[in-house]
């Protein structure tokens, strides 16, 4: 928290570090717990006047908008709850804030199932998906399809350097859909055999490129060259309405013992124990040792290798997604919590 800022509620600084360490990640899983976390802000404050109550609020919004810089889902979920807390009193602000942060998480839910029942019908009988990542709104496209009674397989690519393709293998799994691992090296091998590719979104731009998990743009330059249509299913709360004013999108660097351990960096740059050879690995990562480790969580692709954005608002092709954002957000991107 930023010194001689008003506090924020426990619960509020703890969400921000579940959603920095990647316990609660997914960006519209970071989205849902975002807004829940402003509505804990709102129902434990101790604030005494609605100047206090407001601040308070400004304060959490920030707290949790600066954990992840990539997911657009997250600070979109913070302006719909700050947009719409209103009132004279803070009993007032306080209930209209909950009431939001509960009709945003509603509306976030029933746009995923809506979003699924679309991209169900791209679907045949007997497919086979390749999915990269872990996406729960590529997922309920998978539900609704098996729902309506369509088999399908799937070739699930691991998603390193944190495997999420496994929370993808263990879902499908539990659906008794047939699984195919693989390394994500093997992609291309295996597109031989998917009918489509399907993959969710952290952020839409306004030109149709999808910022989604490192190593789908590789999986769908690859997929156009075979031939596979790629599918990416995105809510419209993953639109990123700053690209609409020409505005880029950060792309999340992580740690880079994600990637290589400090035991491991050793081993390449033999490096020795701080303390001597105690066997019990390096002390400190030197950083002077001529290796640079780099981890960046996102990768961009280009809206010419991408076949439909499936939304709850029906499907676009990437390059008319624009139409769809500008309706949705006009063209204001000023952010309530910098106030
Ligand atoms: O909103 P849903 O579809 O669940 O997830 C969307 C995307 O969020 C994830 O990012 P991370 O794992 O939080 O870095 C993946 O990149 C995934 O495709």
């Amino acid at each position: 928290m930023v010194t001689g800022e008003p506090s924020v509620v426990p619960a509020v600084e703890s969400t921000a570090e579940d959603i920095s360490e990647m316990r609660i990640r997914g960006a519209a899983t970071i989205a849902d717990a975002a807004a829940a976390a402003l509505a804990t802000q709102a129902d434990r404050s101790a604030a005494d006047t609605p100047a206090a109550f407001r601040r308070e609020l400004r304060t959490a919004a920030r707290t949790l908008y600066e954990t992840r810089p990539t997911a657009v889902s997250l600070p979109n979920a913070l302006r719909y709850v700050l947009r719409g807390v209103d009132g004279d009193t803070v009993a007032a602000l306080r209930t209209s804030t909950i009431e939001r942060a509960e009709s945003f998480q509603r509306d976030l839910a029933a746009a995923q199932d809506t979003l699924g029942e679309i991209g169900a019908n791209r679907l045949r009988d007997g497919d086979v998906v390749m999915t990269h990542c872990h996406s729960t709104d590529a997922l309920s496209c998978l539900e609704a399809a098996l729902e309506s009674g369509t088999e399908l397989e799937a070739i699930v690519k691991e998603t390193r350097p944190r495997k999420q393709g496994h929370i993808t293998a263990r879902q499908l799994r539990e659906w008794d859909v047939p699984v195919t691992l693989i390394a994500d090296n093997a992609a291309r091998r295996y597109l031989d055999r998917a009918d489509h590719v399907l993959v969710g979104a952290d952020s839409i731009a306004a030109d149709g490129s999808v910022v989604n998990k490192i190593g789908t743009s590789g999986l769908a330059v690859n997929a156009r060259e075979r031939g596979v249509p790629v599918m990416v299913a995105a809510q419209t709360i993953k639109l990123h309405p700053d690209t609409m004013t020409g505005h880029t999108v950060e792309i999340e660097m992580r740690d880079e013992r994600e990637l290589l351990s400090d035991e491991e960096r050793a081993s390449i740059t033999g490096a020795a124990d701080a303390d001597g050879a105690d066997g019990d690995g390096p002390d400190a990562v030197a950083t002077d040792d001529g290796l640079r480790v780099e981890n960046p969580a996102f990768d961009v692709t280009p809206p010419r290798y991408v076949d439909a954005i499936v939304t709850e608002r029906g499907q676009f092709p990437p390059e008319s997604i624009v139409t769809l954002m500008r309706e949705l957000f006009g063209e204001t991107t000023d952010e309530p919590w910098e106030t």
